[in-house]
């Protein structure tokens, strides 16, 4: 059996960080938190685990289950209308001929799941959202449980991800055209870094 590959949705596969940042900057506002309503703190908050930042950041008890479905509404909305990165689907369909795929993502799963059945991305075995857990070290782990005589790799754009991917025990792989530049990724220390979506055609050249 070949090793699997996970990705990160939003950013690297997702050209969401629009709307996403409008939603949680106006949660933020109405949480009295202006001072962290920028592009800037909430790309911050993406250098940890999102939820545990967050949680740190602004405290409180506002993470309940009214806002949870407030937030599944809206991130709903607007994953239906979102569109892809281009070249990225091509990349996706050529490993998901040589690899089991898995999407693990900070979103709430139904919204990714709209997401890529509007694009026409039908590769994932798998779609771990925050339902599952607001961990991806624990969403990763799951999958390698399932492929435990393989390494496992895991695709995201943002530093924190790299750094549970490797807590979790899998290969952290940066994607450089997603949310955090170069220099956030490196100081991460993936294993290696993808500049452009047509490396994933390349991907097996790295392992
Ligand atoms: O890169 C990130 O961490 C954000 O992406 P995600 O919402 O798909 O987890």
């Amino acid at each position: 059996m070949s090793c699997p590959i996970l990705f990160d949705m939003d950013g690297v596969i997702a050209d969401s960080w629009e709307p996403f940042f409008s939603f949680w900057s106006e949660v933020l506002i109405n949480l009295g938190a202006e001072e962290m309503a920028t592009e800037e703190q909430i790309l911050a908050l993406f250098e940890g685990n999102f939820f545990e930042e967050l949680s740190h950041k602004v405290p409180g008890n506002w993470m309940q289950p009214a806002f949870l479905s407030h937030a599944r509404l809206a991130h709903l909305q607007f994953m239906k209308k979102c569109p892809s990165i281009p070249h990225v689907s091509e990349g996706l369909q050529h490993l998901s001929q040589d690899f089991p795929l898995y999407l693990v993502t900070s979103n709430f799963a139904e919204a990714a799941e709209h997401f890529l059945e509007n694009q026409n991305i039908g590769c994932f075995r798998e779609v771990l959202g925050m339902e599952h857990s607001f961990s991806k070290t624990d969403k990763i782990r799951t999958v390698m449980k399932q492929h435990s005589d393989q390494p496992c790799y895991f695709i995201s754009d943002t530093s924190g991800d790299l750094h549970e991917a490797r807590k979790a025990g899998a290969i952290p792989v940066a994607a450089a055209w997603g949310w955090h530049d170069r220099p956030t990724l490196e100081a991460a220390n993936p294993a290696f870094i993808l500049d452009t979506p047509p490396e994933l055609l390349e991907f097996r050249t790295h392992i």
